[in-house]
């Protein structure tokens, strides 16, 4: 895993700033990726697996992990935390929301438990040619985090074939506009979970992202998630 606290973090706010989402390449090694999606078939991990198409969300399976997290995604999830919380609290700022996150992720856990939201978050996606994720927001509960993180465990032209990462934002009064990604195996995509501030004339107002993921066309495509609140 590459170090965190090192990673250019102006610059990745200044792209979520402009775009709400910045890419982190090559955040894990490809032998990184095979451990954690050789973690999906382990049945020990998780609290909940979620057949994608019962609930109409998609094509694809998907497994929450249980606490304890396993170490590598238990140290991303707190090592990201803490410079996202830095943005996430100018955010709130910017659009006057009384909303402060605390500097480390164990306080945005304990503050998540103390409001019913007891369930760990982060989970592994596995879908076959023919799967799709739905556009949705990662809401799960009152109390949420506005930036999440995907990690797409397999390399796209190899493994997979489609399965292109996909981000809309909608402004008020206006239809949604999206933007197409095709992260490299290892890449950190960071993203706004509900919405972000842009300016207008009379200060900044929210516009809403939503994300999912195209049809993968052939392969297996895995992906992790890290979502930093806890759910309900
Ligand atoms: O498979 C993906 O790239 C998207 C996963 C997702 O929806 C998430 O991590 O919240
Ligand atoms: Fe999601």
């Amino acid at each position: 895993m590459e170090d965190i606290v090192a990673m250019p973090w102006e610059s990745i706010y200044t792209a979520l700033n402009e775009k709400g989402y910045a890419l982190l390449p090559q955040v894990l090694s490809a032998d990184e990726c095979r451990h954690l999606s050789g973690l999906y078939a382990d049945p020990d991990l998780y609290r909940n697996t979620i057949n994608m198409q019962r609930y109409r969300f998609g094509k694809g399976e998907y497994k929450y992990f249980n606490y304890p997290l396993p170490p590598t995604i238990q140290v991303l999830r707190e090592m990201l935390y803490t410079p996202l919380a830095k943005l996430a609290n100018a955010w709130m700022q910017k659009l006057g929301m009384d909303i402060t996150y605390p500097g480390d992720h164990k306080a945005l856990v304990a503050h998540c438990h103390d409001h019913d939201q007891p369930r760990p978050t982060p989970l592994i996606l596995r879908y076959e040619a023919g799967g799709f994720n739905t556009l949705h927001q990662d809401l799960y509960g009152a109390v949420y985090f506005p930036f999440q993180v995907v990690f797409v465990l397999s390399q796209a032209g190899k493994d997979h074939e489609g399965g292109e990462f996909v981000l809309t934002e909608q402004v008020p009064r206006a239809q949604s506009k999206a933007e197409v990604l095709q992260p490299n195996q290892g890449d950190a995509l960071i993203f706004t979970t509900n919405f972000r501030p842009v300016k207008g004339s009379r200060g900044y107002y929210r516009a809403t992202m939503k994300h999912g993921v195209s049809e993968v066309k052939s392969g297996v495509r895995y992906s992790l998630g890290i979502i930093f609140h806890d759910a309900a």
